[in-house]
């Protein structure tokens, strides 16, 4: 199964290491095809290729008058250029058939986005010309300077030729990615199928929301956080209801849930107390272990199972080492599931404004506001970051990584970081 290393021949990784064991688990995903509208956050399962040039024909990008150089010059206010304006051009009209540009000095009157014939290369713009006789811009145009060449004429393909590169396979479709598959006519497009994720919250103590919050029982709100980002990534996921601290019972709950999940992500109940079912509940499904503990903090005791091509991730039930655990570990392995092609977390650096004393075993993750300063990042760690607590996840812009080994880091100091969406 996995392949040793000195660190995990005893189950204790690295997060990089656990990244890449839990990464290389995920399956490659299959490919469906849908609607345009239906594609949004999904990942193109293909790459996709202009199948024409964009603009398809010469276009002009103001409202006003297209002109041939050649009779606008030497145009002044003293001695303008009278040129016969015999047709129109509106947007959406074909430029080919229009009559009326026979005449030396002639101009057809167009608007942003109306089609240009081939005998015109220049656009002057409405406000630089006078009319001199004619209704709705059809007459006779006074042009009191010359015009250049290609003014505001958009040339096909000026903007995007034909056979380029549009999206990469792997490249996840967001508004701006539908804008280009709209401009090109793309109906329907062929995309990665979802992963489906399990997530179950461990413990006696959680109850739902609607619920009564009996003495010593608490909100389940790790369950709804992993729900909701995972579903934000783009996953379907099911999050199954609290389950008390029965081994038998989690075991049962894991294995169903590998019926219609390849991921199953559990929280809480991974520690070592009497009551912490998660791991041995995992080896009673069936599953061995890829890791039983991580070198981080907070988390340290998240864990990860493999049965066949199933994969289970049990995460920390304090909600802040659940929160690493979710954007260190689990996300990588959703982001590879969906086809992503950057599934693997990408680490910026930064610098510390703050000083953090707190003792450093492993490296420790801390929630942190982020801002550009100086050319640099410049990353401020949230107060009241305990493993425990919640208070510190509205605001945090980023993960802040202390490395193993002292009491802390001091300001001006500098960090890797990880960017939280
Ligand atoms: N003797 C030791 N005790 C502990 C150790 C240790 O090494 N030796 N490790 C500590 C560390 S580090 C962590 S982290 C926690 C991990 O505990 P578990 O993952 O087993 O989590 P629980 O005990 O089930 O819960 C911890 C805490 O979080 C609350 N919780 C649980 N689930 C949820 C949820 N879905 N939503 C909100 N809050 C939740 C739970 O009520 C507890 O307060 O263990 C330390 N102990
Ligand atoms: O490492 Mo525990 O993960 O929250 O303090």
């Amino acid at each position: 199964m996995i392949e040793a290393t000195e660190k995990t021949r005893n189950g204790v990784v690295s997060v990089e290491e656990a990244e890449g064991l839990l990464v290389s688990r995920a399956l490659p995903p299959g490919k469906e095809v849908v609607e345009l509208s239906q594609a949004l956050g999904r990942t193109a399962a293909e790459a996709y290729v202009s199948p024409f040039s964009m603009p398809p024909f010469r276009r002009a990008a103001m409202d006003g008058y297209a002109v041939k150089t050649i009779d606008t010059l030497g145009a002044s206010p003293e001695q303008p250029v009278l040129l016969f304006v015999e047709s129109e051009l509106k947007a959406g009209q074909s430029a080919e058939g229009v009559q009326g540009f026979s005449s030396e000095r002639s101009a057809v009157r167009v608007f942003t986005g109306s089609p240009v014939p081939a005998s015109f290369d220049s656009i002057i713009i409405q406000e630089r010309v006078r009319r001199v006789i004619g209704e709705d811009g059809i007459g006779v145009a006074q042009i009191d300077r010359p015009a250049e060449r290609g003014q505001h004429i958009a040339e096909p393909g000026k903007d995007i030729p034909e056979c380029s590169l549009l999206l990469k396979q792997g490249k996840r479709i967001g508004p701006k990615e539908m804008a280009l598959l709209a401009s090109f006519g793309f109906e329907r497009v062929s995309v990665h199928t979802k992963p489906t994720v399990a997530v179950l919250p461990i413990g006696e103590e959680l109850v739902l929301p609607g619920q009564p919050l009996l003495p010593g029982r608490i909100y389940d709100s790790n369950g709804f956080m992993l729900e909701a980002s995972l579903k934000e990534m783009g996953a379907t996921v099911r999050r199954l209801p609290p389950c008390a601290d029965r081994e038998d019972e989690i075991a049962r709950l894991i294995d169903q849930a590998w019926e219609t999940a390849d991921l199953v992500v559990t929280t809480g109940g991974v520690s070592v107390g009497r009551y912490d079912y998660a791991k041995p509940a995992a080896e009673l499904a069936g599953a061995e272990p890829l890791f039983t503990k991580v070198l981080m903090r907070p988390g340290t005791p998240t864990s990860a199972y493999a049965r066949g091509a199933k994969t289970l991730i049990a995460l920390s039930g304090n909600p802040s080492a659940c929160f690493a655990g979710l954007e260190l570990l689990v996300k990588p392995y959703v982001r590879k599931a969906y086809g992503s092609d950057s599934y693997l977390n990408e680490w910026e650096s930064g610098v510390l404004e703050e000083g953090v004393s707190k003792p450093c075993p492993y490296p420790r993750y801390i929630r942190s506001r982020v801002r550009p300063a100086g050319g640099a990042w410049s990353l401020t760690p949230l107060p009241n970051d305990r493993s425990g607590n919640i208070a510190a996840f509205s605001g945090a812009g980023a993960l802040a990584m202390i490395p193993a080994g002292g009491q802390g880091a001091a300001a001006g100091q500098s960090v890797r970081w990880l960017r939280l969406t």
